[in-house]
């Protein structure tokens, strides 16, 4: 399977919220990894046909997906940022309607609904009313949603949004899981979201990729050195008014830092490996200015 993303632009009025993007889907996880506008959910809203880009294409395979109609929406899933579910329902009978919403015959439905309330961790709670899930099991009756017709294609749009940490981390291995055989496009603003288990990363700013690749090819990319350093708590502010500050740590008598810059930021810094998380300060601190991630 080939999703192509072709030189895709998305105005409203005079916002250009997605800019000539273009990319390229084959297998496994696709991290979009953007600050809030990045084009993140406008992006996601034209792969589900949801939205008409003004400029360019997204073809499956060769074939345009807004000609395809019903049968490319037959192959997709997709868990918009705020899904829409009904608060009286319980999570059975939730699943069961947006099953036939999809077209399932019933016995196909009920089938699916029990598969997934197993995989999702939701078959405990399946009598419950949907109003009365906590945030991360709601999350997770979205994703048995996107689930039901066993789509080929899986959107998900900050699925962890409102997750505390443990929530999180098991949300993401459940994405893992279900990432097998599929391509599956998951936003986020939170680098740990995606660092640990997408395939590839795409950093997106203002409409466009600015960098893509795996998170080695992304952290190999850094044109700056990383380093870490102790400073005189009084130096803190000029440090990082000079510099990009990509961690902060007090001690009791002196702040270790973590700096980005080309090069030693003072006397004693000691150069170290670069994380995820610098990379993505690296391109979207506002200290990036020109939106080149140039200093
Ligand atoms: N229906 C709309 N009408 C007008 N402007 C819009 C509309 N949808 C999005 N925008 C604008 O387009 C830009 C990109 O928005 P989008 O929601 O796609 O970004 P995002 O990366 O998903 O952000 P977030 O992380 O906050 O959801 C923003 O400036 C937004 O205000």
């Amino acid at each position: 399977m080939e999703l192509n993303l072709n030189d895709l632009t998305k105005k409203f009025g005079p916002v250009t919220a997605v800019n000539h993007f273009s990319g390229k889907m084959t297998h496994g996880i696709y991290g979009l990894l953007g600050v809030n506008g990045a084009g993140k959910t406008t992006l996601m809203r034209m792969l589900c046909t949801l939205l008409e880009p003004d400029f360019g294409k997204i073809t499956l395979d060769g074939e345009d997906i807004f000609q395809m109609g019903g049968s490319y929406r037959k192959i997709l899933g997709y868990l918009p940022q705020d899904f829409g579910y009904y608060p009286d329902f319980t999570v059975k009978d939730y699943l069961m309607y947006i099953g036939a919403l999809k077209g399932l015959r019933p016995a196909v439905a009920k089938k699916r609904v029990g598969i997934l309330m197993e995989k999702t961790g939701l078959t405990k709670v399946s009598g419950k009313k949907m109003k009365k899930l906590s945030g991360g099991m709601k999350r997770r009756a979205g994703i048995a949603q996107a689930m039901l017709n066993d789509p080929k294609i899986l959107v998900l749009d900050e699925p962890t949004a409102g997750l505390d940490p443990n929530e999180r981390i098991r949300f993401r291995n459940l994405i893992s899981e279900l990432a097998a055989e599929r391509v599956v496009l998951l936003s986020t603003h939170i680098v740990s979201d995606v660092e640990y288990i997408a395939n590839e990363i795409w950093l997106m700013k203002d409409g466009g990729i600015v960098l893509e690749g795996t998170v080695r090819q992304l952290l190999m990319s850094m044109p700056e050195t990383v380093w870490t350093c102790f400073a005189d708590p009084a130096m803190v502010p000029m440090l990082v008014h000079k510099y990009k500050v990509s961690n902060i740590k007090s001690e009791p008598d002196q702040v270790e830092l973590k700096i980005i810059s080309q090069a030693k930021p003072v006397e004693d810094a000691v150069p170290v490996q670069a994380s995820l998380e610098d990379v993505f300060l690296y391109y979207f601190d506002e200290k990036a200015g020109d939106g080149s991630g140039l200093l």
